[in-house]
């Protein structure tokens, strides 16, 4: 798979990419530090940056134009307002990085890609708290859904509610065949509704009855029933995820970046708007229904329920 995938982006890249593909094996290549590669024109041919303070891992590959972004903040990846943040931040960072036009995003945690939005960010704080909270997630979802990078979500490992967000506002998605793995938009589990911007992210992506079928029941889909229902692209032997989302992301980067990227602006402006119109209001939605006692109870209860799961 290695091999076939190095011959795919060596007829697909062009330039430096294919200087690097020359030189040897291009999973060997991206898997070197920056240190061990040579510099030809002054910067670090492959660079890493790691940032084990903000729980992301990013590797940007300058050669063949791709980041790499693991999620690396155990036990379950869940979605800190400090993660949130750092996510934003590194995004940003990718966005601005001209060479960089690929990310694939994925966890460094076997077995769980994330949790979804940090629950004990949800309960027992203050509105201000919440609504600083809620401004990151949406923020974190705006930059995601319309970056310019293709956005592949390799996914490896269970992916509920804003685990799920994070991969649909992708391009892409790839999945790990293993059926113990779950992905879904599973908010009325616990007594809490998808806001309308996670709805329309997964409208856009298998349809409105589809879309109905799933939220009403907080469906956590199999990634065989995640592929039949359109959740995912693509499910792939666990040990294949990385190598697939490799390969997709050659396909995807043969494409012009501007005739690409119009097109996706086209595509996903109207849903992007709809928020930004009523980012305020979404915010006062979110503190208000939050704080509501039943609310608060039903978290406290559904953090109880996974706590005693284990015992
Ligand atoms: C009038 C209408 C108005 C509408 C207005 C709308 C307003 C908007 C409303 C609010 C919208 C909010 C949207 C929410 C989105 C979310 O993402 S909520 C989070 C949903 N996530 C989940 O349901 C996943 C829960 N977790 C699990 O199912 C499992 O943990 C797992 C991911 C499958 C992993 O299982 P396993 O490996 O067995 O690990 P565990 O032992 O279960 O967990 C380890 C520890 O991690 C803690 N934990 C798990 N998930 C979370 C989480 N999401 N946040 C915080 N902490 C989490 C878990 O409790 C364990 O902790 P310890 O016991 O202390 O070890």
């Amino acid at each position: 798979m290695a091999l076939r995938v190095v011959s795919v982006l060596k007829r697909r890249l062009g330039g430096p990419g294919q200087k690097l593909l020359r030189s040897g094996n291009l999973l060997s290549a991206t898997q070197h530090r920056w240190e061990k590669m040579p510099s030809s024109v002054g910067f670090p041919v492959t660079s890493r940056r790691s940032f084990s303070k903000t729980a992301l891992i990013v590797d940007v590959d300058h050669n063949l134009g791709i980041a790499t972004m693991k999620m690396n903040n155990p036990p379950v990846n869940s979605l800190s307002l400090e993660l949130l943040t750092n996510f934003v931040i590194d995004l940003e960072k990718l966005e601005n990085e001209k060479r960089c036009r690929g990310l694939i995003i994925t966890s460094a945690s076997p077995k769980i890609f994330s949790a979804g939005l940090d629950i004990t960010e949800m309960y027992g704080k203050s509105s201000a708290h919440y609504a600083e909270f809620w401004k990151a997630v949406q923020e974190l979802w705006l930059k995601l859904y319309m970056s310019n990078m293709v956005v592949i979500a390799a996914i490896n490992g269970s992916s509920p509610a804003g685990g799920c967000l994070i991969s649909l506002a992708g391009d892409y998605r790839i999945m790990a065949d293993n059926p113990k793995y779950t992905i879904g938009l599973n908010e009325t589990l616990l007594g809490i509704v998808a806001p309308f911007w996670f709805k329309d992210t997964l409208v856009n992506t298998i349809g409105n009855r589809a879309s109905e079928h799933a939220l009403q029941l907080g469906l956590l889909f199999s990634p065989t029933d995640a592929l039949r229902v359109g959740i995912v692209d693509q499910v792939v032997p666990e040990d294949k995820v990385q190598d697939t989302a490799l390969n997709v992301m050659s396909r995807w980067l043969s494409i012009p970046d501007h005739a690409r990227q119009l097109t996706k602006t086209m595509m996903r402006k109207p849903t992007v708007d709809r928020l930004l119109k009523q980012r305020e209001a979404d915010i006062k939605n979110f503190v208000s229904f939050i704080s509501r006692d039943s609310i608060q109870k039903s978290l406290h209860m559904y953090m109880k329920h996974l706590k005693e799961r284990k015992e």
